[in-house]
């Protein structure tokens, strides 16, 4: 068996025996192939670590930094108590309109406000309406993450929790002389992170049915 299959393997087996079946993330993710979106969202048992993530801080407020067809957003907002919400930030309105009925199909439309346009044209208004956030998912464009590390420090209620995905590139997040923007985007964030001194970080390799890859994990104190 490679090691490619062997990670989907042990990933389904998790899957199969941990996850509940949830008919709105099934349901999500068909809608999602039907209308062409790409298949980048978080696997299942990612999908999962957010919601207990979520639900171990006993987070009243999420903001999330790239929405799609809205399965992160259906996984997180399922893990609020009655008075939670979710903002989550998309900047393709197909995506958008798609995440809509996906969430709207959940039964989630009251807890999850999707706002459209490029992330940092959105998250200013988010400070001027006097908002705060417990937990902050932040899986948009990765050129980006610095910026995107900027703001979620300034919208971080105390203690709030950061995840970042999408942090290890295959391997590439080492090539310091990387072309890529996105790796070099992650790296800045990185140094950022390190140097922050109100966050205390951390960063765990994955494998599984998306690859090899990884998250940070940080709280703003
Ligand atoms: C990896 S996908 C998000 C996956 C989603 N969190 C999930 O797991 O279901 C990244 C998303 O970020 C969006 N995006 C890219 N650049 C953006 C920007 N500047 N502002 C807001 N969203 C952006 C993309 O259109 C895409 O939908």
């Amino acid at each position: 068996m490679t090691e490619l299959n062997v990670w989907h393997n042990v990933d389904n087996y998790f899957t199969d025996k941990l996850l509940p079946d949830n008919s709105c993330l099934t349901a999500a993710l068909l809608a999602n192939k039907a209308a062409g979106i790409p298949e980048i969202d978080v696997s299942p048992t990612q999908g999962r670590f957010l919601y207990l993530l979520t639900k171990l801080k006993g987070a009243v407020n999420v903001l999330e930094i790239g929405t799609l067809g809205g399965y992160s957003s259906i996984c997180l907002a399922q893990a609020l108590s009655k008075e939670g919400k979710v903002v989550t930030l998309e900047i393709n309105e197909d995506y958008a309109s798609v995440a809509r009925k996906n969430i709207r199909h959940a039964g989630l439309e009251e807890k999850i406000e999707i706002i459209v346009g490029p992330a940092l044209d959105t998250l200013p208004d988010l400070k001027k309406r006097g908002h705060f956030f417990d937990v902050i998912f932040i899986d948009a464009d990765k050129p980006n993450n610095p910026e995107y590390l900027k703001w979620a420090v300034k919208l971080a209620n105390s203690g709030a929790v950061i995840i970042a995905d999408n942090v290890v590139r295959n391997g590439a997040i080492t090539d310091i002389n990387s072309m890529d923007e996105r790796v070099s985007g992650v790296q800045q964030f990185i140094d950022l992170l390190k140097e922050e001194p109100r966050i205390e970080a951390t960063a765990i390799q994955t494998v599984g049915v998306k690859g090899y890859d990884g998250f940070v994990l940080a709280i703003v104190n």
